[in-house]
């Protein structure tokens, strides 16, 4: 789940570009890119770290022209070296420059016809730069000197044709104008917009629409599952389904986590996903102990408050703030690393005593995943005095690996993995745990005013929408990406880059 962004203005889009990636920093902490085009020429300023490190005034500068694309980066493919931030570029045909969020399940096999049938090179471990090349690739074979929005959309649906997984993308052809595209299955949101000007109307492309919200943009829709838009550089929209057969299937984990809650996401608004997450967690709580001795609701802080909130009020049990977060500490769940991500759970959170002494606490946090989070906090409400500290999670179990975007390549990383809820109170020390039910989570998001049936819940059923998951697969992301494998490529990672300048 990375943030992606793209803009055609009437004036120079830099800072917009930017604004919009500090707006969307919780979908991915690790790298983050600009590139602007202006005259044929594009400017590209991209590195590791969050939006307000990588970008100083002197770049901003430099990065002129009226339209450009952004991103921020949560690795889930290749490794964490700033050679994988994006935008990634490829110069023939016309320049084209793209963001990805997602991950595509049949890299193998792109790379191999990369090479082999449409002779191109890629030159990172990235996936995001393989799905360029097939892009690019598409568009080229099109023979055009002036690409006409025709062969844009021809090349999306041969995008379609060849890639399989999860993917919301922006792509800029240099003096064109910006195509985004969206995954025949949807699992990756992506939205657009427009804003008027004295100059004209200008449109925005982004993954989530609170990007749009805070830019004065105004939300025109989601792209349907398949769909793409292009902006042309004068300013001109067009959409079209270039996908034959679509089918909604989004991914339900960011309504669970992933997404802010002033968020609008296929129509569904998360904020109000996540009250009714706590309202049928709270639900089940009461059939399961309808004597239940809770004094108090504790959410952890931050993406589970909106769920504790609404828990806490059918429940009729006073909702306390027992845990205050730190600001300056970003989540910990998107960080690389174990050991990390370990150390900044105590950093980030720390507990007022008064609110646990001597009373029997129901901790809330919207999901349980490796486990760092709860077992640190649990034993942090203990020393606070706690008689018995209580555990729910407003998701389901997640008990299987993702491979559309979410790091979470390791089962056995996974702390529910083959284990009952008993089992996982146990190790983190719970004197009881409840999670949601899935049939309850879906209807917390889709049976809303807004109506979605399919989901993507792979993480938590083990079913995965594009149908080429298999044991083989999964065991080879497995040894690729677990925590152990991941930390051998760090020490690599100052590389040099040929984008970077
Ligand atoms: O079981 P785990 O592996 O610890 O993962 C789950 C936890 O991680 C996330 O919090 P995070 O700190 O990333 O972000 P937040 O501040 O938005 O809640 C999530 O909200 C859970 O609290
Ligand atoms: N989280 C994402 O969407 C990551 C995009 C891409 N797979 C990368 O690793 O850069
Ligand atoms: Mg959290």
């Amino acid at each position: 789940m990375c943030g992606i962004v793209g803009i055609v203005g009437k004036s120079n889009v830099n800072q917009a570009l930017y604004d919009a990636l500090t707006v969307l920093q919780h979908r991915g902490q690790d790298a983050a890119g600009i590139v602007t085009s202006d005259s044929g020429k594009l400017f590209l300023r991209k590195d590791n770290g969050l939006v307000r490190d990588v970008f100083q005034q002197r770049h901003m500068q430099r990065l002129v022209g009226n339209m450009g694309i952004g991103h921020v980066r949560y690795p889930t493919a290749g490794s964490s070296s700033s050679a994988e931030a994006q935008p990634f570029y490829v110069n023939s045909p016309y320049g084209i420059t793209l963001a990805h969020n997602g991950n595509l399940t049949n890299v193998d096999q792109l790379t191999k016809e990369i090479y082999e049938s449409d002779l191109r090179h890629v030159n990172t471990n990235s996936d995001s730069e393989v799905l360029l090349n097939v892009f690019a690739h598409e568009l080229a074979v099109r023979g055009k000197l002036q690409p006409t929005e025709e062969d844009v959309f021809a090349a999306v649906a041969k995008v379609h044709e060849r890639c399989v997984g999860g993917y919301a993308v922006v792509a800029m052809v240099t003096g064109y104008g910006i195509v985004g595209f969206r995954d025949p299955h949807a699992i990756r949101p992506i939205v657009f917009g427009q804003r008027h000007t004295d100059q004209g109307v200008e449109y925005m492309i982004a993954s989530e629409s609170v990007a749009l919200d805070v830019l004065g943009f105004s939300l025109i829709r989601d792209l349907a599952p398949g769909e793409a838009v292009y902006i042309t550089a004068d300013g001109k929209l067009h959409t079209r389904q270039c996908a034959p057969n679509p089918r909604y299937a989004p991914c339900i984990f960011e309504h669970v986590y992933l997404a802010r809650s002033d968020s609008l996401m296929d129509g569904v608004s998360v904020y109000k996903a996540r009250l009714r997450m706590g309202e049928k967690l709270a639900d089940k709580i009461l059939r399961e102990r309808p004597e239940h001795d809770i004094d108090v609701v504790i959410p952890i802080p931050d993406t589970s408050r909106t769920a504790a909130l609404e828990l806490a009020n059918r429940l009729g049990v006073k909702f306390r703030e027992g845990f205050v977060k730190n600001r300056y500490i970003g989540r910990t769940f998107i960080m690389p690393g174990q050991a990390a991500r370990k150390k900044s759970v105590r950093q980030k959170l720390n507990a007022i005593d008064l609110e646990f002494r001597g009373k029997n606490v129901m901790l809330v946090d919207d999901s349980i995943v490796r486990g760092t989070t709860c077992k640190q906090i649990i034993q942090m409400a203990r020393e606070a005095g706690a008689k018995n500290v209580y555990f729910c999670s407003a998701a389901p179990a997640v008990r299987y690996p993702n491979v559309y975007g979410i790091d979470m390549p390791s089962a056995h990383e996974l702390i529910a993995h083959n284990r009952s809820t008993e089992e996982v109170a146990e190790l983190i020390g719970a004197d009881w745990l409840i999670y949601q039910d899935l049939p309850d989570l879906i209807d917390a998001v889709g049976g809303g005013k807004v109506k979605i049936e399919n989901f993507d819940c792979a993480v938590f059923d083990g079913k995965y929408v594009t149908g080429d998951i298999d044991d083989v697969y999964l065991h080879k992301i497995e040894q690729a990406r677990n925590d152990l494998s991941k930390s051998k490529g760090v020490a690599g990672s100052a590389i040099i880059d040929l984008y970077n300048n």
